[in-house]
């Protein structure tokens, strides 16, 4: 079974894959202090409770936004598994799409990992909206190659930011709200980052579409996609664990190539 693990600046989630699908995911908080022991007592608790006891794994392939966090990932697959991971990002990975940035930028594994999945399920000219700790927009070209995007803060960054900088507004969590007009302090925050967001979301994409000049399918994925697609229908598509199906892609792509 191949373990996918997507590290993101805010969560970490493992996934295993059996070879046709998911069996489960479990999540754990992003840190780059956890050890490779505390790893395994996690992950040992969590698959028996799953109905797994001590699964069988011959792969692991990451993806991790924070660069600290892969030393313990890696110690923890290679004393637990006896495995070398396939990182994304490092020169041994191939990727089955182009990258065409400006030279010396080190884009985020996770938005080259997300242009994979997305050409590999509706093919190129799209656009990668995903909520995570950011909000990334990655743009897929033609070929499928990452060319680019948008970094934007995250819905729940935006909200903490609120309540760090003023004395007055308490911690809200994001949802949406009946009125565009909030008649109380929390309704007026709430309808400031949702409306915000969609209207981010629709002038983001707009524009990109009319710089790319070639119709685009815009996907959402992330946590809050959901939130955003069933009141304010903002993407052609919502595609879930977008990223553990890149993920999945990346490592047959490599297996084929030879490279682990
Ligand atoms: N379904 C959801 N509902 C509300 N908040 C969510 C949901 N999914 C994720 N979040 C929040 O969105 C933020 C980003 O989470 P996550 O997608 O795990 O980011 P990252 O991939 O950057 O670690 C976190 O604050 C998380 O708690
Ligand atoms: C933009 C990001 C912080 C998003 O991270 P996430 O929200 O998934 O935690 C990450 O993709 C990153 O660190 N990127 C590096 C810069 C770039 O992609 O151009
Ligand atoms: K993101």
């Amino acid at each position: 079974m191949l373990l996918a693990i997507d590290c993101g600046n805010t969560n970490t989630v493992f996934s295993i894959w059996d070879g046709e699908k998911f069996l489960f995911s479990l999540r754990t908080s992003t840190e780059y202090q956890r050890t490779a022991d505390q790893y395994f007592v996690w992950w040992d608790t969590l698959t028996r409770h799953h109905g797994l006891v001590r699964p069988e794994i011959t792969g692991v392939v990451i993806s991790s936004t924070v660069p600290r966090v892969v030393f313990n990932l890696r110690v923890f697959t290679d004393r637990y598994f006896g495995i070398r991971p396939l990182v994304v990002g490092k020169p041994e990975c191939l990727l089955p799409v182009g990258v065409r940035v400006d030279a010396g930028t080190q884009v985020g594994p996770d938005r080259l990992v997300n242009t994979v999945a997305g050409y590999d399920k509706y093919g190129g000219d799209l656009i990668i909206v995903d909520f995570g700790t950011a909000t990334t927009f990655d743009v897929a070209d033609k070929d499928g190659a990452y060319i680019g995007g948008v970094i934007a803060p995250g819905v729940n960054l935006s909200l903490e930011a609120l309540h760090m900088a003023a004395a007055a507004l308490p911690h809200v969590d994001i949802t949406h709200p009946d009125h565009v007009i909030g008649t109380n302090t929390v309704a007026c925050m709430q309808s400031g980052i949702f409306w915000g967001y969609v209207g981010l979301i629709k002038e983001i994409s707009a524009r990109i579409k009319q710089e790319h000049g070639r119709p685009m399918k815009v996907i959402g994925t992330g946590g809050l996609a959901p939130l955003f697609q069933s009141h304010a229908p903002v993407f052609d598509e919502f595609a879930d664990e977008l990223t553990m199906h890149g993920l999945v892609t990346i490592w047959a792509y490599n297996k084929e190539q030879g490279t682990v």
